[in-house]
C-alpha cells in the first residue's frame, strides 16, 4: 500500500477511549502543529530491526525483557534515575541471556511513557472532586484544580523529556557503560551483598565462568561492550502519537517515530475504536495488552485488524491475567491463536492483574503473585509447545517500597517509607533482580 492510500486520520471519526478533556482546542492544535515539525525520536529502520528481533523471540530464538516506570515523570528524567533503570535492565538481561542461551531483546518502557489510562475519570479527596491524574503528558500529579486541568503544552514537554532520556540511553549503551563484564560485576555485588541475592550464588558463579571463558578465547567482540536498546510506551494520547507519525523515506510507509514499539492498553483495545484504527496504519512493531476477559474471538479479530498479512514480529500480545487466573484463561487463548497459524509473540505482564489496595490506601502488588504469574505463563506455554516470549514489568532502579515481599522483604507497614510512583507500584532494584534470577530458574527447569 502506498502512503497516499493510508489515511492516518481515520481514527478521528471513531470513539477514542481515555482521551483528556483538553480545555482549549486552539492551544492543542498549535502544539500538535509544532510537534509535527520536530525531528523523529527514533529511526524507522530501527523499528524494522526490532520487528526482526521480535520475530526471532516468537520463534523461541530470543527472549524479550520490556520494563520501566508505570508512569514516567518530567521531574524523574534525571541522569541518576535513567542510569539506575538502565543498569537494572541490563543486569536482568545478562542473567536471562545466560539462562536461556538466547539473545535478550531489551526494550525500555520509557522515553514516552507519560500517559495513563484510569479506571475513574475523577479523584475525590476529603469531598473535593478533581480530574484524575492521567500522566505528566496530560496534567499534574498535585491535587489542585490548576495542576489537574489538562494542558496540551505538556505534550511538547513529553517530547523533549523523551529526547533527553533517549539521548542518555544511547550514550550509555554505546559509550562503554553497558560493558558485559561491568554489568556482571554489578550482579556479583547484588549476590554478595543482599539476602535476596545470596540464593543465586551458584548461577552467578556459572555466569562468571562463562564470561572468563569467552574472554580467554578472545571471544569478547565489540558487541560485549555495547548494547542494542529499544524504547516503547503505551500510545494512549492519539494526538501525540499521530503528530509524531512520519512517512519513512526508505519505504514510503508511516511509522510512529516517538518510539520503536508502541502498545495498545487493555482499556483501549476496542475493535471499532480509535486506537486499533490508528495502530492498524503505522508500521512499527506493536503490542496489545490482553486481560482476563479476552476471548479467543477477540484475539483473532485483533490479529485480523492489526496484522492482516501475518508479518512476523509485527504483533505482540502482552497478557496480564493475574496470578489466580492465568492458568485457567491463557491456555484456550494461546491454543486458538496458535492453531489459526497467526504469527504472534506472547509476552507476560505479571503486574497489572495483581494490583490491590493495602489497608494504608497504597496501591500495591505482592512479589509472590508476580513470580507466580510468570511461572504460570511458562507452564501454559510449555504444556502447549508454544514459546514464552518475554516479560513486561514495571520497575525502577531505585530502592522504593511499593511492592510487598521479595528477598529483602517489604511488608505492608513499609509501604509509606519510599512510595514514589506516580501511578502503579513498581518492583524496586532488588525485587527486579530477584525476578530475573527466578525467571532464569524457570528457563533452566525446562
Ligand atoms: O497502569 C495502569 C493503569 O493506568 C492503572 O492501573 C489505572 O489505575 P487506577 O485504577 O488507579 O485508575
Ligand atoms: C495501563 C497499563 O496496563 P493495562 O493496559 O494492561 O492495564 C500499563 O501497562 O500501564
Amino acid at each position: 500500500m502506498t502512503a497516499d492510500a493510508i489515511d492516518l486520520d481515520a481514527w478521528r471519526k471513531l470513539p477514542a477511549a481515555q482521551q483528556p478533556d483538553w480545555p482549549d482546542r486552539a492551544v492543542l492544535d498549535e502544539v500538535v502543529a509544532e510537534l509535527s515539525t520536530l525531528p523523529p525520536l527514533v529511526f524507522a529502520g530501527e523499528c524494522d530491526q526490532l520487528k526482526e528481533r521480535l520475530a526471532a523471540a516468537a520463534r523461541g530464538e530470543a527472549f524479550v525483557l520490556q520494563g520501566g516506570d508505570c508512569a514516567e515523570t518530567f521531574a524523574g528524567a534525571t541522569a541518576d534515575a535513567v542510569r539506575n533503570k538502565l543498569k537494572t535492565l541490563l543486569q536482568m538481561a545478562i542473567v536471562l541471556t545466560y539462562a536461556g542461551s538466547v539473545p535478550v531483546v531489551k526494550i525500555g518502557r520509557w522515553a514516552g511513557q507519560f500517559a495513563k489510562p484510569r479506571s475513574k475519570p475523577v479523584e475525590v479527596r476529603d469531598g473535593v472532586e478533581l480530574p484524575a491524574y492521567r500522566g505528566d503528558m496530560v496534567n499534574g500529579f498535585e491535587f489542585t484544580a490548576e495542576a489537574r486541568t489538562p494542558d496540551p503544552r505538556r505534550l511538547l514537554r513529553a517530547y523533549h523529556s523523551s529526547a533527553v532520556t533517549l539521548n542518555l540511553c544511547r550514550a550509555f549503551t554505546k559509550g562503554g557503560y553497558a560493558d558485559l563484564r561491568q554489568v556482571h560485576a554489578w550482579n556479583q555485588d547484588f549476590v554478595a551483598e543482599s539476602p535476596a541475592g545470596q540464593r543465586y550464588e551458584r548461577l552467578a558463579k556459572e555466569i562468571d565462568k562463562a564470561i572468563q571463558f569467552m574472554h580467554a578465547c578472545g571471544a569478547d567482540s565489540p558487541e560485549f561492550h555495547t548494547v542494542e536498546l529499544y524504547s516503547s510506551h503505551e500510545a494512549l494520547i492519539l494526538e501525540y502519537d499521530r503528530a509524531l507519525t512520519r512517512i519513512d523515506s526508505r519505504t514510503g510507509l508511516p511509522y510512529d517515530v516517538s518510539a520503536h514499539m508502541v502498545w495498545i492498553g487493555e482499556r483501549t483495545r476496542q475493535l471499532d475504536g480509535a486506537h486499533v484504527e490508528f495502530f492498524s496504519r503505522i508500521r512499527n512493531p506493536i503490542g496489545v495488552k490482553l486481560g482476563p476477559t479476552t476471548t479467543p474471538e477477540d484475539a483473532l479479530a485483533l490479529i485480523e485488524r492489526l496484522n492482516p498479512h501475518n508479518e512476523p514480529g509485527r504483533l505482540t500480545f502482552i497478557t496480564r491475567m493475574g496470578a489466580s487466573r492465568i492458568r485457567d484463561v491463557l491456555p484456550t487463548l494461546v491454543e486458538k491463536v496458535a492453531s489459526s497459524g497467526a504469527n504472534v509473540l506472547w509476552v507476560c505482564d505479571p503486574m497489572h492483574g495483581n494490583t490491590f489496595e493495602a489497608p494504608s490506601g497504597h496501591k500495591t502488588r505482592r512479589v509472590d503473585d508476580i513470580f507466580d504469574e510468570v511461572a504460570g505463563f511458562f507452564e501454559v506455554h510449555r504444556s502447549l509447545g508454544t514459546h514464552p516470549g518475554g516479560i513486561h514489568i514495571e520497575f525502577t532502579g531505585d530502592d522504593v517500597t511499593e511492592c510487598i515481599g521479595g528477598g529483602d522483604p517489604i511488608d505492608l507497614s513499609d509501604l509509606s517509607l519510599r512510595y514514589e510512583t506516580a501511578c502503579d507500584p513498581r518492583l524496586n532494584r532488588s525485587q527486579s533482580l530477584d525476578l530475573a534470577f527466578r525467571v532464569a530458574e524457570l528457563y533452566r527447569s525446562a
